[in-house]
């Protein structure tokens, strides 16, 4: 069996000058399959408090599209520009993975949609959901907030949303397969499994059959099996703060996260954390050396320790690497 080194420590990579690029309001972050970061960005779009009206419909499409390229393709290493594509398509970017063929998976809480997207810039290949209307059944989506994608089955997953408190399986090619969750009755403070409140980012964990779930206000992480939808497991830590915004997950047993700023006053810092997905426990904690985290919104991990974090408000994204080798002791 494998230990994973407990003396494991990540800081930002300060040498990468990912930091000066100009982004917008950074919503999403992926690794494609050569390991290029991909960012998913705002442009010049923002979400605020006028975006929604109280029925959840945008109210700036008069805005148009964003017209800037929304998905950035960078060198991991240089954080050199490869490739730009998504102008046109997007009103609020949110969530972005990619599938082990390549293909993007992005959703849009302005539009209320799901997009598959090849890695040309042609037609989206797969859309789901109705353009601009919120709902609830098997055909719309309230603010859809990320896509996971099973590398065997090829099951797509789909966290919906802001203003639903479910997980939607659909089939390889897009049809309704079975749904699970509910919203968390907030007069009883007490989230039971199964409940959400925001379920707003996905790590698909293949080694173990599982899918696990950012239930954002509830400020934690809840896991289900993949083929059942059945809970498995909560991962609540008291460092976690209030809010837990994002989740991901590297084959090998790490799962990576990031937290909610805490409201004045209280003690729990902004910032990602390591955990060792079979015990849960949390081996490690980081942030920024240059800037500071404002509401870190996507994290994602490469097989070899790197982790990008993105943030929608400060639109910047920050690399950390391990400082030293993680030793994997047999025992
Ligand atoms: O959470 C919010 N936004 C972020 O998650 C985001 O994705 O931008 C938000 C909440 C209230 C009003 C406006 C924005």
């Amino acid at each position: 069996e494998e230990i994973l080194d407990q003396n494991f420590h990540i800081e930002e990579a300060v040498e990468w000058p990912g930091l000066d690029l100009k982004l917008g309001q950074v919503s999403g972050l992926a690794l494609d399959p050569e390991n290029n970061l991909v960012i998913f960005h705002r442009g010049d779009h923002v979400w605020d408090e006028n975006s929604f009206d109280s029925k959840f419909v945008y109210q700036q499409r008069g805005l148009g599209p964003i017209e800037q390229n929304t998905v950035l393709v960078l060198n991991p290493s240089n954080a050199k520009l490869l490739h730009s594509m998504g102008k046109s398509l997007f009103y609020l970017p949110h969530g972005l993975s990619i599938d082990k063929n390549g293909n993007y998976w992005a959703t849009d809480v302005a539009l209320h949609q799901v997009f598959k997207l090849g890695a040309d810039d042609k037609e989206p290949l797969l859309i789901l959901g109705v353009a601009l209307q919120p709902g609830s059944d098997r055909s719309h989506f309230c603010q859809p907030t990320d896509v996971a994608v099973d590398p065997v089955t090829g099951n797509i997953y789909v966290s919906d949303g802001y203003c639903n408190s479910r997980i939607i399986q659909f089939s390889p090619n897009g049809l309704y397969v079975m749904q699970w969750g509910e919203g968390t009755e907030t007069s009883l403070g007490t989230a039971r499994p199964g409940q959400f409140h925001i379920p707003h980012s996905l790590a698909l964990i293949p080694d173990f059959g599982q899918l696990c779930v950012a239930d954002r206000e509830n400020g934690r992480i809840q896991c289900f099996r993949l083929e059942t939808g059945e809970f498995t497991r909560e991962i609540k830590h008291k460092s976690f703060g209030r809010e837990l915004f994002a989740v991901s997950y590297v084959p090998g047993g790490l799962l990576f996260a990031v937290n909610g700023k805490p409201y004045p006053g209280e003690a729990e810092l902004v910032q990602g954390f390591v955990m060792n997905f079979s015990t849960a426990e949390i081996i490690d904690t980081f942030i920024p050396l240059r800037k500071s985290f404002e509401m870190p919104h996507d994290v994602v991990a490469s097989e070899d320790k790197t982790v990008f974090v993105g943030d929608v408000h400060a639109r910047a994204v920050w690399k950390f690497a391990s400082t030293e080798k993680m030793e994997h002791r047999s025992v």
